[in-house]
């Protein structure tokens, strides 16, 4: 029998990176990005506007492919159709159709996935609630304001229980109380074995995730958990603790 090579044996992690580019013309966004992100975790990305968080996680859901290097999901290297049905995505930019009600995008996009009529109708039903959206299920969607797209993007993202969530700013333009609804939720998906990723300028969610990964102009600075990196850096919060590997990366 062929010996197993290191190479050959599975990923212990739902998402590898392995010395990832990323170049747009002439123009490099990401460095040579390496990292692991474990099984059932909530993973947050942070960094300053454009440095590079949508690009990596745009790769990680298959909407888009590294120059150089490679993605795995999964154990399957990316991009994959295959894998796509494992993975929810929310978008930054909200991919709903106007014309359409909450109900008629909600039941668009379930009918992308195998589902009952009766499994459709059970987690329309509890995504809207959890989002907050149930009193508008007939509104036309182009009457929403930014924060209630933003909340029917979420709902979407979750409609068919997916085993990795992808969050590209989830939260922008959702209010306090409702925000921390979501968050209470992420955690009992993470709690039940849903694997997060998720990006945010939001210090207090970047607080709830299970480790960070801080990325400035292209390159990972550092990755650990919160308590981690802030010990790391003798901070009191993750906001001092990314100045700090900034200041090391100078
Ligand atoms: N399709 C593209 N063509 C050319 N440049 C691009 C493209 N997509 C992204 N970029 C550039 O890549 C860089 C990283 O952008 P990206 O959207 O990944 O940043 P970000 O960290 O998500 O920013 P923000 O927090 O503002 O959303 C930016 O300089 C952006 O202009």
């Amino acid at each position: 029998m062929e010996p197993l090579t290191l190479e050959a044996l599975p990923q212990t992690c739902c998402v590898c990176i392995k010395h990832v580019d990323r170049l747009f013309g002439k123009k490099q966004v990401l460095f040579n990005i390496n990292l692991n992100i474990p099984y059932s975790q909530i993973f947050g990305i942070l960094g300053p506007s454009g440095s590079g968080k949508t690009t990596l996680v745009k790769m990680i859901a298959g909407v888009d492919e590294a120059t150089n290097g490679e993605v795995y999901v999964l154990d399957k290297k990316m991009p994959l159709l295959s894998i796509l049905k494992e993975i929810g995505y929310m978008a930054q930019a909200d991919a709903l159709y106007g014309e359409l009600t909450t109900a008629e995008n909600l039941y668009f996009f379930a009918s992308m996935f195998k589902m009952s009529y009766a499994k459709k109708q059970q987690r329309i039903k509890e995504v809207l609630d959890l989002v907050d959206l149930t009193s508008f299920i007939n509104r036309q969607v182009k009457h929403f304001s930014g924060g209630m797209k933003r909340r029917l993007s979420l709902a979407i993202a979750l409609l068919h229980e997916p085993p990795i969530l992808i969050l590209d700013e989830p939260t922008v333009g959702i209010d306090p109380v409702l925000r921390m609804s979501i968050w209470k939720e992420l955690g009992k998906l993470r709690d039940n074995g849903t694997t997060i990723i998720v990006t945010t300028h939001v210090m207090d969610e970047l607080e709830r995730c299970d480790k960070l990964g801080m990325i400035r102009d292209g390159k990972l600075i550092a990755s650990g958990s919160p308590g981690d990196l802030k010990a790391r850096t003798s901070s009191s919060t993750i906001e001092e603790a990314f100045l700090h590997f900034i200041g090391e990366h100078r």
